[in-house]
């Protein structure tokens, strides 16, 4: 099948368990629960969205005809040729909406750990390395385990409680970043802090001012 991708870059992971490990992004285009249009976010399911998915016209990115065409590319993007453990991952938008096991095997066979970034509405694919759920208020929980479930917070319909006994190796409260983030780091800070199952995901690239 081919592929609708946004951009693909090199960063550090700015978030959760991997934060500071040299990845490569591959940024899929779309998501099942925003349009990305502003004009959307208001009626949208999820509309604390921080991203830009909409389209192909971000750095590397464009419409991949099959999956070697796709891994060769995010190869490519990998900063240190040959030099692993080389590491890529999956976002968008929703990235189950298109990763499958043809991606998988052609990045794995291309030497690398593969992570998703993931709403959890969709089954995620048997093979991936890492899976990051970060659930949404109002919209179905799918995908209830993984290694890391991370809470964007606070969600007045979604709160910790109610994802705390999902099957999960870790758990992590993410700020939402909006115009009331220093507040919301605060309230994340106080939940971790009486909470200790729960740990605090700052979006590190962003302090930084790094993709
Ligand atoms: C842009 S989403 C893409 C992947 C997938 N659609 C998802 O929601 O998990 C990547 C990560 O950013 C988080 N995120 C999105 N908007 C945010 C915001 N305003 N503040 C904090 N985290 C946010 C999401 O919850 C998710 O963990
Ligand atoms: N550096 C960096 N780390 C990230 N972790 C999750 C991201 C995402 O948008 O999915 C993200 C991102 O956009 N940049
Ligand atoms: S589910 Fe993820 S990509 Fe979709 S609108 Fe929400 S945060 Fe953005
Ligand atoms: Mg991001």
């Amino acid at each position: 099948m081919s592929y609708t991708v946004k951009e693909i870059f090199p960063t550090l992971q700015g978030e959760g368990a991997q934060a500071g490990r040299t990845a490569v992004f591959c940024r899929f285009a779309g998501c099942n629960l925003w349009s990305g249009l502003e004009r959307d976010r208001a009626q949208a399911t999820c509309r604390f969205c921080d991203t830009d998915f909409i389209g192909t016209d971000g750095v590397n990115g464009g419409r991949f005809a099959d999956a070697a065409q796709l891994a060769d590319a995010i190869s490519r993007a990998w900063p240190v040729p040959d030099t692993g453990p080389a590491f890529v991952v999956f976002t968008g938008g929703e990235p189950l909406l298109q990763l499958d096991d043809a991606l998988i095997a052609a990045m794995h066979a291309r030497g690398f750990e593969i992570a998703v970034e993931t709403n959890g509405t969709l089954p995620a694919p048997t093979g991936i390395d890492w899976v990051c759920v970060s659930p949404k208020a109002g919209a179905p929980l799918v995908q209830k385990s993984g290694d890391e479930l991370k809470l964007v917070y606070p969600q007045p319909d979604l709160l910790p409680e109610q994802v705390a006994d999902l099957n999960f190796r870790q758990f992590w409260l993410q700020p939402m970043d909006n115009a009331e983030r220093n507040h919301n780091t605060a309230a994340a800070v106080d939940y971790c802090m009486h909470h200790p199952q729960w740990r605090l995901s700052l979006q590190t690239h962003k302090l930084i001012g790094i993709p």
